[in-house]
């Protein structure tokens, strides 16, 4: 008999797999609003002009060598700058661990494979709803998962109340999984205020907070702002986990550029946490990729090219604000019965529509759009050329 007869062909990706439905869709028509990947107006992938001036910089004059373990030195040190801020104490102490990772699903691997290393017996509460493969991820590293609320289905806000009950009730000492900004899939952050209570209540119960920050600059436009999560709890004193990406703030998507940092008591045990997530990435890859981190640290080392950076970032997170009010306004003018305003409340890459699966279905069959079936519209697909044919459609299927 074959060796490998017994093995099963793998369920369709929630989110992949709506890309390979949509490129096999021989349809004019077509319009992509699944995986969440920033497009202009005219559908198209970007390269940022910063990426492409810091790989003239580059080209002829890279060399092949391996990263350390740990990765680029130098494109973590701008790195951290930009979760943990410019004048950061914690970066002066030296007391954040940090390695270059697989961009942010290997960042969340790597900790969640550190967590079950030396939390053996802890487990990550993970918001509902949340992106899809973070619950491949730490059922991998074989952390058990609990979930706590996040989102409230009828107002298409947060869910306030159950989730400082869901904090309230874990046991003291709980590994949360936190979106520190441009929640996906529902576009739904907590308010200023709200993050500030949230972080009253981890530090009297005593809880881990595990920041994924896969859009920082791609929610608001402004990479600080879009921090404030991350830098109130460490005002508050939290020591935090961090999973950075690069994929999106700086269309590096297939570069795979990405960062986990952990804050440490001192210096002494951020050397001995950094050479353990070392340890956990020799294994799994060696070392983290060379060109990708050479264009982030080109890129954020140069003022000029920084300012070029956050110039760009800001235009494709308003050119996607200015889609949402685009998809709502059609909407509207349609007469449609149901209410749009969470689309141009909600906030990032995405808009949890309350679309429903069945009615995805219809948009997918009968008007050849594609989402993921839990109703999220990557807003970076929407464009002034597909919105009216995309506002219709939801009328359709909504009416
Ligand atoms: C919250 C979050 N965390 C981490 C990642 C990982 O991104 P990367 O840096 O490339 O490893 C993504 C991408 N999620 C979008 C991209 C496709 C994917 O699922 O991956 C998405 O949800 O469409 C996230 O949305």
């Amino acid at each position: 008999s074959s060796w490998w007869g017994h093995v099963e062909p793998a369920p369709k990706d929630p989110i992949l797999g709506v890309t390979e439905a949509f490129l096999a869709d021989p349809s004019p028509d077509k319009v992509n609003v699944g995986v969440g990947a920033y497009r202009d107006d005219n559908g198209k992938p970007v390269v940022l002009q910063c990426v492409r001036e810091a790989e003239r910089r580059i080209a002829g004059n890279q060399n092949m060598e391996y990263l350390p373990m740990g990765g680029s030195v130098k494109m973590m040190e701008e790195t951290l700058k930009l979760a943990y801020g410019e004048n950061s104490d914690l970066l002066k102490e030296k007391r954040i661990a940090a390695v270059q990772a697989l961009s942010g699903t290997g960042a969340c691997r790597l900790f969640a494979d550190f967590q079950k290393r030396f939390r053996p017996d802890s487990q990550i509460y993970i918001p509902v709803p949340t992106w899809a493969n973070h619950h491949n991820i730490w059922r991998d590293a074989q952390v058990p998962q609990r979930t706590f609320h996040y989102y409230h289905p009828d107002t298409k806000g947060l869910d306030y109340a159950t989730l400082m009950d869901d904090i309230k009730n874990a046991p003291n000492g709980s590994f949360f999984l936190l979106h520190a900004c441009a929640h996906n899939p529902t576009g739904v952050d907590p308010t200023e205020e709200q993050w500030r209570d949230i972080s009253y209540q981890f530090k009297v119960k005593g809880h881990f907070p595990f920041f994924d920050m896969a859009y920082q600059g791609f929610a608001s436009g402004d990479p600080e702002r879009d921090a404030k999560a991350i830098r109130i709890f460490l005002d508050d004193g939290h020591s935090i986990g961090c999973a950075q990406s690069y994929a999106k703030n700086m269309g590096l998507y297939g570069q795979r550029v990405g960062c986990l940092s952990v804050v440490c008591e001192d210096e002494k045990q951020a050397v001995a946490v950094k050479s353990q997530l070392q340890q956990i990435a020799r294994p799994m890859y060696s070392n983290p990729p060379v060109h990708g981190a050479l264009i982030v640290s080109t890129i954020l080392s140069d003022p000029d090219l920084k300012n070029l950076w956050l110039k760009e970032v800001k235009g494709m997170a308003n050119r996607i604000i200015g889609m949402r009010t685009a998809i709502r306004e059609n909407l509207e003018k349609l007469d449609s019965p149901l209410s749009w305003e969470h689309i141009t409340k909600q906030i990032g890459m995405f808009c949890y529509s309350g679309l429903t699966p069945e009615q995805v279905d219809r948009l997918t069959n009968e008007f050849h759009i594609y989402m993921t079936r839990n109703g999220r519209i990557s807003m970076a697909g929407v464009t002034t050329g597909n919105v009216g044919y995309l506002a219709n459609a939801i009328h359709e299927v909504t009416k």
